[in-house]
């Protein structure tokens, strides 16, 4: 049995409440701090997502899901990334993967500054961020955009604290004009067979952007994410849910961003239970062509940033290659 971390429940209510008093509000930009420097993920409630709104998002993944798969793949036409993929027992993976995924990629086109399709490194994955994906099923369509505006504005706001803390004085971020959203509606099926029990539902990995926020079902425990033990070696922990609660982490821009002051967590799911499970996390992520810089004020005076500063759109590119494993396997389309 793998143990379990007891990750901070921050209570974001203080940053949201007009009346709250400045300590209050320190208080909460501070566990959120730590956090980040310990490890890279928190429990976030009174996060300010409509508990109505986060319901009508689940029962739309649950009734998607649980259509045919005839159905389903009507959404796999979308390319490499965005749309329906049903990863469960794929042999061309290089893990025996059990997981389905429903993903709602803006498209580049979205971006003033963006890169043109076509362009060098892009052109094979040009389908990746295709035209805007139809999603004919308009129900599904209104909740995603609430959905995802919703959680944008949170993510904007998270920043602004974050950065706060790093000593920041000014918020308004080229770079994060114009974020980049995903939406990953994640399904892990049933496990039937005992001799099954350790197969993968959601290979290791860590986060590509700045903040994921993560929507898990409160009845089973599969997350995992890897801490480091008093000795300082690495140990998987399982993270159980706290209902009401989002879990937010920190992507691999955060990195460079905090001049290696916060951690961008490894994490996976491994899944052996008699039920199924459902996660949404939403990506707030920098704009796709962006330079992320290291924010000044992380900086010792005098000292150049511990990181180069990377291009978000390249690293998005790069990971998702490695992630299916499709540059090792080229007969792979996923
Ligand atoms: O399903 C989960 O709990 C994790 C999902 C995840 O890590 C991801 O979609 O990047
Ligand atoms: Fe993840």
């Amino acid at each position: 049995m793998t143990a379990s971390v007891s990750l901070p429940i921050i209570d974001f209510q203080p940053m949201l409440d007009a009346d709250a008093d400045a300590a209050a509000r320190k208080a909460v930009a501070q566990q959120i701090d730590a956090a980040c420097r310990q490890y890279g993920f928190f429990y976030l409630v009174h996060h300010g997502i409509p508990a109505e709104l986060q319901e009508a998002m689940r029962k739309q993944a649950t009734q998607f899901f649980n259509r045919s798969p005839e159905e389903k793949v009507q959404y796999s036409k979308y390319g490499t990334v965005r749309g329906y993929h049903n990863y469960t027992n794929q042999a061309k993976l290089d893990e025996n993967l059990q997981h389905e995924v429903l993903a709602i990629v803006q498209p580049l086109g979205h971006h003033r500054n963006g890169r043109p399709i076509g362009d060098d490194a892009s052109t094979a994955n040009a389908d990746v961020f295709g035209p805007l994906m139809e999603i004919a099923d308009r129900a599904l369509r209104t909740t995603i955009e609430q959905y995802r505006a919703a959680i944008m504005q949170l993510g904007r706001h998270m920043l602004a604290v974050i950065a706060g803390e790093l000593g920041a004085t000014e918020f308004d971020f080229e770079w994060l004009r114009d974020p980049f959203c995903t939406i990953r509606m994640n399904y892990y099926p049933t496990c039937e067979a005992v001799d099954r029990a350790h197969e993968v539902g959601l290979k290791a990995h860590t986060d590509v952007g700045m903040l994921t926020f993560l929507d898990q079902d409160t009845h089973v425990t599969s997350l995992q994410i890897q801490v480091e033990d008093a000795n300082g070696d690495s140990t998987w922990r399982t993270v159980e849910p706290v209902p009401g609660s989002l879990i937010v982490n920190l992507g691999d821009m955060m990195v460079p961003w905090s001049n290696g002051q916060y951690r961008s967590a490894m994490h996976r799911v491994i899944h052996p239970h008699k039920t199924n499970r459902h996660s949404i996390a939403t990506f707030f992520d920098p704009r796709f062509d962006a330079m992320v810089p290291t924010l000044k004020e992380t900086m010792p005076a005098g000292e150049a940033p511990r990181y180069p500063p990377g291009c978000y759109g390249d690293t998005v590119l790069g990971k998702i290659k490695d992630f299916y494993a499709l540059s090792a396997k080229p007969d792979a389309t996923v």
